[in-house]
């Protein structure tokens, strides 16, 4: 099994080319170059040309790229597409994505480009009751969502508190719309840049959840996103007894097994691999 883990997702505005550069010396696993909205109207067409020079320039390693475009209901849109289409990136991400319609026409307009992997921001209400639907029809591309904790707490009139009370139940319904349909599923930045302790304990909560990973701001928040989205020794230790011990012979033929002072099913075995084939590869 070969994993492409996703445990820190970097933002940074396309606009800032100092940023472009520091990000190929991170250890985020995925770049994601902005030209939504950490970039100034005036900013666009100049952050546009960045991110494609930058993707078509290389020197990223084996970190996932991504290019957040604006929406195509914007002025920007249209030409954000047709760039990132020619790009060579991995993705693109589209923003405030709200309907599988509108996944649709993101797929219709990347048709140049069939192999390119379309990714959603989730960020609005209306996506919110629409999960499934937009999660069955991202699945025929390459997909992830991104939580836009910012953009659903200001339709909500929400705070943004570090336990998120107010997204607890959003965040359980798309993690389990994605993995429904074979779509990642990446957590919301935390916007606080001077708290350790709040972002540490917001990727606990996400990988609680599911989420594969956390978008993040600011590269002092990489290593604790890698730290703990990755597998934890004792996640390992448990994920290779469960193998061997539905390897063992005397379990043939059992769906049920001890391991430590724990029941164990062969339905585990998966996230046994997982973990093992994550810790391999991170
Ligand atoms: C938040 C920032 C504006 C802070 O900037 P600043 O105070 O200038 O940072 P530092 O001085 O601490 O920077 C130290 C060095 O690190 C580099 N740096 C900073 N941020 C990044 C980054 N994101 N990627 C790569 N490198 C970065 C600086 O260049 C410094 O380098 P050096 O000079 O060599 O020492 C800034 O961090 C920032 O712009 N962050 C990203 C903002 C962004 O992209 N926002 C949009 C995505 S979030 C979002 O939209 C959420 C979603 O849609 C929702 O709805 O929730
Ligand atoms: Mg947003």
């Amino acid at each position: 099994m070969t994993i492409r883990p996703r445990r820190s997702a970097l933002y940074m505005p396309a606009s800032n080319l100092r940023a472009i550069e520091k990000a190929k010396s991170l250890d985020c696993d995925v770049v994601i170059l902005d030209l939504e909205d950490a970039v100034a109207p005036d900013m666009k067409a100049e952050a546009r040309a960045n991110a494609v020079a930058a993707v078509k320039a290389g020197g990223f390693g084996t970190r996932e790229l991504v290019i957040r475009v604006n929406a195509l209901d914007t002025e920007w849109g249209a030409a954000d597409l047709a760039a990132a289409a020619g790009s060579g990136a991995d993705a693109v991400l589209a923003p405030k994505v709200s309907s599988a319609e509108e996944v649709g026409r993101y797929h219709a307009a990347l048709s140049s480009a069939p192999a390119m992997g379309f990714w959603s921001m989730i960020e609005t209400t209306r996506a919110i009751f629409r999960l499934d639907a937009i999660a069955e029809a991202s699945a025929a591309r390459p997909a992830c969502w991104v939580l836009g904790t910012n953009d659903l707490a200001k339709e909500m009139g929400a705070k943004l508190t570090v336990d998120r009370a107010p997204f607890l139940g959003m965040m359980g319904l798309a993690v389990a719309a994605a993995k429904g349909h074979g779509v990642g599923v990446i957590d919301g930045v935390y916007n606080v840049l001077d708290d350790q302790e709040g972002l540490e304990a917001q990727c606990r909560q996400a990988k609680i959840f599911g989420f594969d990973g956390k978008s993040l701001i600011h590269p002092k928040q990489v290593e604790p996103a890698n730290r703990l989205f990755g597998p934890s020794e004792e996640e390992i230790a448990w994920a290779e007894a469960a193998i061997a011990g539905f390897a063992a012979p005397e379990n043939a033929g059992k769906g049920a097994i001890r391991v430590g002072g724990e029941m164990v099913e062969r339905l585990h075995l998966a996230e046994a691999e997982r973990i093992v084939a994550m810790a391999k590869s991170s």
